[in-house]
């Protein structure tokens, strides 16, 4: 972080883990990230619960979204921190963060700036759905449940490198 080089200066502390009904039960936040030092966060819209987004932090994302109250991620197709926005304006306003039970994950509930999140220009990353008992050969066919996109991307990114990888 930017100036603050060691983390006791960073603005926002974590609790150590030291029991598990400390975890669970208690009220400090003391996230688990994993062996790559990430977690993964579901964003959802905060007015309609739609799922737009699974994402993940590293430590220095999630402080900058508390401190912030802006989505921060770690992005792990570009390999760098990511304030989701910062390019295209499609800024998340953070309403709630919340943290399930183990605090091995985060759920954040969003405002987006401009109303899109998925960098394929609609609304959610989840625009498609995969039918129930379709059992015809073949690849399954998915559904589009969003038909039209909120912006284009080729617009907003231009000739950035697109972050799908496959
Ligand atoms: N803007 C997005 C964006 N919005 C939503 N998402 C989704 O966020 C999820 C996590 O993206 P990551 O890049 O972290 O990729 P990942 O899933 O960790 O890594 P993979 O294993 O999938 O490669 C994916 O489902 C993406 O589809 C985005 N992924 C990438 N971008 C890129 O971010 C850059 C900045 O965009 P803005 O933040 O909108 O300014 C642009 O180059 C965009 O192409
Ligand atoms: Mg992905
Ligand atoms: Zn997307």
């Amino acid at each position: 972080m930017k100036g603050r080089e060691h983390i006791d200066e960073w603005p926002v502390q974590f609790a150590p883990r030291l029991s598990v009904e400390a975890v669970e039960e208690g009220t400090l936040l003391a996230p688990k990230f994993n062996a790559e030092g990430l977690i993964p966060v579901v964003t959802t819209n905060a007015s309609t619960g739609e799922v737009l987004m699974m994402g993940t932090m590293n430590a220095e994302a999630l402080v900058r979204t508390i401190e912030a109250g802006e989505a921060h991620y770690w992005s792990r197709s570009r390999h760098c921190l990511w304030h989701k926005g910062a390019t295209s304006g499609l800024i998340q306003r953070v309403v709630e963060i919340r943290v399930d039970d183990d605090q091995d994950a985060i759920w954040l509930r969003v405002d987006v700036d401009g109303g899109a999140s998925c960098h394929v220009g609609y609304r959610s990353c989840f625009y498609r759905s995969v039918p129930i008992g379709s059992l015809n050969s073949g690849p399954v066919k998915l559904r589009f449940e969003e038909t039209t996109k909120v912006f284009d991307p080729e617009v907003i990114y231009g000739d950035a490198p697109n972050p799908t990888q496959l």
